[in-house]
């Protein structure tokens, strides 16, 4: 039998590579994989306990927040406010973002953004959701994280990654050297390497557009889309749409088997919906990091300067020919 590898260990054989490394960030890693398995298993009885459903309250975006991306983000606010290496979050469900004061945290090296629960519409259905974050090296050089933590643009990601509760859970992350996934095998309760060094097909045949919104796209993405339906067995058109409306979902799935993820500016939505800080930049970075390409269409996702915590632009990412096809579109039309 093939010797099996923890997340733990796997992070700090990597952190072995760095012989300076103060194993904060393998520890920041690991208090991810903790928070992540308790709200797996929140997520996996959430049928039966009294946790699926509206919380009652809109967040900052007008979207009503259900219980459990409430139950999502204390767990994890709670797990990097007792951590040691963060010194602020920034997440979907909080208007503003959260410096933390207590003695143990204050100066920690670190920020993270994060989505709590990705896809939180899919909850009550049972259908895959997930958990999106990025870590930030800080900027202010002490004290409480003040908001220019996390204003950075995504090159300056230090990690990123994201959970996916899915058919199985599995972590996947990046440090900028590669992507790794790891599947939590329920009967130990550990995140195990399962899916080593990803890399996303060039190609493939899947696009993942939400088409209802076809009348509002532009005429590159209505063209991509007429493109896509069309007969022709020399490029193995017509392509399948899959579309979950888990963008961790959309993503992991298009990462593995090859294909195009969009969600473009709408009339509805003139920046699109998917924010930069906490759902674009993090996955931007993995799917670079696999080999795929990840822009709003007219710029590199990760180059791009916030100015607001909520920021949302337009993303377009996947598998490196496929995404090219829809930019050559977008050239060509828009
Ligand atoms: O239903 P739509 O408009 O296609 O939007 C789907 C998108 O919205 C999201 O659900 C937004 O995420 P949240 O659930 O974290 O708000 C993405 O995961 C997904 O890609
Ligand atoms: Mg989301
Ligand atoms: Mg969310």
């Amino acid at each position: 039998m093939s010797q099996v590898k923890t997340l733990n260990e796997f992070i700090l054989d990597k952190q072995h590579d760095f012989p300076f490394a103060s194993g904060e960030l393998s520890r920041l890693l690991s208090d991810i994989g903790v928070a992540s398995k308790i709200i797996n298993q929140e997520i996996n009885k959430a049928g039966l306990v009294n946790i699926l459903g509206a919380a009652g309250n809109e967040n900052i975006q007008g979207e009503e927040q259900q219980l459990l991306d409430v139950f999502a983000d204390n767990k994890f606010i709670n797990a990097f406010r007792s951590g040691g290496e963060v010194c602020g979050i920034a997440s979907e469900e909080n208007d503003d973002f959260l410096p933390f004061e207590n003695e143990s945290s204050r100066n920690g090296k670190y920020v993270v953004t994060f989505d709590p629960l990705d896809g939180s519409s899919n909850i009550d259905v049972n259908v895959s959701v997930g958990t999106i974050f990025s870590i930030y090296r800080r900027i202010s050089t002490e004290g409480p994280a003040q908001l220019e933590d996390f204003l950075q643009k995504g090159t300056e990601q230090v990690a990123a990654g994201y959970v996916i509760y899915g058919s199985s859970t599995m972590l996947v992350y990046t440090t900028g050297k590669g992507v790794n996934g790891f599947t939590l095998d329920p009967g130990i309760g550990e995140y195990c390497l399962s899916h080593p060094n990803m890399k996303a097909p060039e190609d493939g045949r899947l696009y993942s557009f939400n088409e209802g919104n076809y009348n509002t796209f532009s005429t590159g993405l209505q063209k991509y889309c007429d493109w896509v339906k069309e007969e022709d067995a020399s490029t193995g058109r017509p392509y399948s749409c899959r579309y979950i409306a888990s963008m961790v979902a959309d993503i992991h799935r298009n990462l593995i088997k090859g294909g195009v993820f969009c969600y473009p500016a709408t009339a509805g939505s003139p920046n699109g919906k998917l924010r930069l800080l906490y759902e674009c930049n993090p996955m931007a970075f993995i799917v670079e990091q696999a080999g795929g390409i990840a822009t709003t269409g007219h710029e590199r996702i990760m180059e791009i300067q916030p100015t607001e915590l909520h920021q949302r632009v337009p993303a377009l990412m996947g598998s490196k020919n496929m995404v090219g096809k829809v930019l050559e579109m977008i050239n060509q039309y828009d």
